[in-house]
């Protein structure tokens, strides 16, 4: 169901609505998105770089035409010139009927300069603009790979007021991420990521960021990493047991609600030394993470920032919920923090070159222990950031990995075939890293394929030059990441999952084999700090996961075996990975003798782990509250841009394309005259539950 700033009818932002049916519960926001450029279908690419169309439904009347009948029509190119440039040609256009020697001779040099200005600044570049601001609310990557096969790999993406230059050229990326890195900072994402990580070490710039850098990454030393592998291990045997009763009772698996688990309890105890125990319960703590991940990824794609109105914050359901959620998380890393310096005081341990406390070989250990001067909050952030970092990607991997595998039965084999003959049936070590060299391709080949993130986010310091092009001061990027690992120039096939790409005989890929065409980490100065640990983290799941089952898509969930794709900052599914394990004949373990506690996942609680659609965590999944709640948020969004200054607004997060007319003029004062009834009598609301509290 639309509201009415969606359809831009005239708004009644009122609460009378239809019950959604049951099996519209998995598709919250699906009209949404599927009037937008949002649900890929991965199968189907017989285009000639292999890009499917965003599927429609038939229940969402979508008049609009593809964005490739957009592009070929013409829609998004404009012709740009610079101010200076239309001044000249302005002052050119005087002169020019002069029937005078002199202006003839100044014309000519005013048409040359207008020439190389022209060639050399940003004005050359080819403008995809029009109405597609919706690409703020959906998976951005999809279209800008569209844009790029018909723009080129350096191309301006102008949304509304805003512009952002699109690159998918790895010589470019090389210079911004390598050669010129000091004149990029994180911009937007800065911007975006501030309520939650601070000046943690992926939003944080300038000195702040060198300083942090310089203190954290000694702590992800290899006597560090190594020591996570055996928790690595452990971790493995207690989620394959939870799989195994599943298996055994016959139920289908959501493998991305899985590993987004598993990944937070090993990330929980490689940061702070704190068992989430997320595969076997939902507390008050796991909610609230969850509550907070997904505002951070809700927040990366909408496009009006409405929460920074002060009240708005209090009042619209999801960003109460989130604020709530922040309390419980500060909270508990303080306790975190309190904790971990009492375990240092107490402790007779030396701080040494990869120093590595026996009782507690966190990276919150180490960063303590270094006797770092540093405040509470700066320890929150980075805490937080790598909780996040660490979390959702290699989460994001591991499902994209097992929907490979689950679809390419060959290669499934071939990593079977030698997890058995390297691992057998212990527990995976430090040395089996080096010899698990077809599943780390896998991992290598899957990153290619579905990069976490799929796009990188930069802002120019100061002029710069990248291509011949001159990039003026607070120039917005997005460096494709998505876009570089499938351009057809520089990969050959590039839709197709071939792990063999990587020879095994040949060094791992990285960005610099790859020059820069290949970034699953990123690159240069602000290249992931955590890579070699997500990597061992990954290939021991993987690795025990497979030695034990075989899998396959459910076709109830999957009937063309196809898996949908959403973003926030890392790829989601659009509906889970739904997956029918079978027990590989023979293949026994400790974790297959799963004991009475044991619960299969589907007797968890409901939390949101993973993304999708922004609607989802609302904090609750009662119907009701979720329409009621996305009420309050368009109106939110109303009051949050006519306090912003703005004039008009046509949609809280997708189905503008053209077809939605503005709601201005009359239109808007009465819009936003309901938006505030309608926060009014929330706050009122809360202002009684609080009292009957
Ligand atoms: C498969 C899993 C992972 C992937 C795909 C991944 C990917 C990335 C990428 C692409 C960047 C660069 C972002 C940019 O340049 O804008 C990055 C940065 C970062 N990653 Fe990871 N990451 C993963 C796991 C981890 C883990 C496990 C940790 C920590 C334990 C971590 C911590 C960080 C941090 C702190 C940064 C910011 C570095 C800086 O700006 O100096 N990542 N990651």
């Amino acid at each position: 169901m639309q509201s009415s700033l969606a359809t831009g009818r005239a708004p009644t932002l009122g609460r009378a609505r239809v019950a959604p049916s049951a099996s519209s519960r998995s598709n919250l926001g699906a009209g949404r998105a599927m009037c937008g450029f949002g649900s890929e279908s991965l199968r189907g690419s017989g285009r000639a770089a292999g890009v499917t169309l965003p599927r429609r439904r038939a229940a969402t009347p979508c008049r609009a035409k593809t964005l490739e009948e957009r592009i070929a029509s013409g829609e998004f190119t404009k012709p740009r010139s610079s101010p200076a440039e239309d001044l000249l040609n302005g002052f050119r256009g005087l002169i020019r009927n002069v029937d005078n020697p002199q202006a003839r001779g100044l014309s000519v040099s005013l048409a040359k300069l207008s020439r190389k200005w022209r060639n050399e600044s940003m004005s050359r570049m080819p403008v995809a603009a029009g109405d597609i601001r919706e690409i703020a609310g959906q998976p951005v990557f999809v279209p800008l790979y569209k844009l790029f096969l018909a723009y080129g790999e350096m191309f301006i993406l102008a949304i509304g007021p805003k512009k952002f230059v699109v690159v998918s050229d790895n010589e470019v990326a090389k210079e911004m991420l390598l050669t010129q890195a000091n004149s990029f900072s994180k911009g937007l994402l800065s911007e975006i990521l501030d309520f939650v990580m601070g000046t943690g070490l992926i939003p944080a710039n300038g000195e702040t960021w060198k300083i942090r850098r310089r203190t954290v990454v000694p702590s992800l030393h290899k006597k560090y990493v190594a020591s996570m592998v055996d928790m690595f291990g452990d971790c493995g045997v207690h989620g394959s047991a939870q799989l195994a009763k599943s298996e055994r009772e016959g139920k289908t698996v959501e493998m991305e609600n899985f590993y987004s688990r598993l990944a937070l309890d090993i990330i929980g105890k490689a940061v702070f030394n704190y068992d989430f125990d997320s595969l076997k319960k939902d507390d008050p703590v796991i909610k609230a993470v969850y509550t907070v991940l997904r505002e951070a990824e809700y927040r990366s794609v909408t496009f009006i920032p409405y929460w920074k109105v002060p009240p708005l914050r209090w009042l619209v359901p999801r960003q109460k919920a989130c604020q709530e959620a922040l309390v419980v998380v500060n909270d508990t890393l303080n306790m975190l923090i309190e904790r971990t310096k009492k375990i240092v005081e107490d402790s007779d341990e030396e701080f040494v070159e990869e120093y590595l406390s026996g009782d507690d070989p966190s990276i919150l250990n180490f960063l303590i222990a270094s006797g770092d001067d540093v405040t509470s909050k700066q320890l929150r952030d980075d805490l937080m950031t790598l909780l996040i970092a660490g979390h959702e990607t290699t989460a994001a991997v591991l499902t994209w990995t097992t929907y490979l595998l689950a679809t390419h039965p060959e290669q499934m084999r071939k990593v079977q075939e030698e997890v058995d003959r390297v691992v057998g049936d212990r527990r995976p070590t430090i040395q089996d890293m080096m010899e698990l060299k077809y599943t780390t391709r896998v991992i290598n080949e899957s990153m290619r394929l579905y990069p976490q993130p799929p796009v990188l986010i930069r802002r120019a310091l100061e002029p710069v030059t990248l291509d011949g092009y001159k990039i003026e001061t607070g120039t917005d990027f997005f460096i494709s990441v998505w876009n570089l690992h499938r351009n057809p120039r520089l990969w050959p096939e590039p839709d197709k999952f071939i792990p063999e790409r990587f020879p095994l005989d040949q060094k791992m890929p990285n960005e610099v084999t790859e020059n820069f065409a290949y970034l699953p980490f990123g690159g240069g100065q602000r290249k992931c700090v955590g890579d070699q640990f997500a990597l061992f983290e990954s290939i021991i799941t993987l690795a025990m996961v497979c030695r034990r089952f075989d899998i396959d898509l459910d076709p109830a969930f999957h009937p063309d075996g196809e898996c949908g794709m959403t973003t926030g900052a890392t790829i989601h599914t659009t509906g889970g990975l739904h997956v029918k394990l079978t027990r590989r004949a023979g293949m026994g373990g400790d974790e297959m003798g799963y004991d009475e506690t044991t619960r299969s996942l589907d007797e968890l609680e409901d939390v949101n782990t993973r993304g999708g659609t922004p609607e989802a965590a609302v904090g609750s999944f009662d119907e009701r509250e979720i329409e009621e709640a996305r009420d309050v948020k368009e109106a939110a969004v109303v009051v949050g841009a006519k306090t912003a200054g703005a004039t008009e607004v046509r949609s809280g997060s997708g189905g503008a394309k053209g077809e939605t007319p503005a709601i201005d003029g009359e239109r808007f004062d009465q819009a936003v005259a309901e938006a505030e009834d309608i926060l009014a009598k929330e706050e009122a609301a809360r202002v009684e539950a609080q009292k009957a509290r």
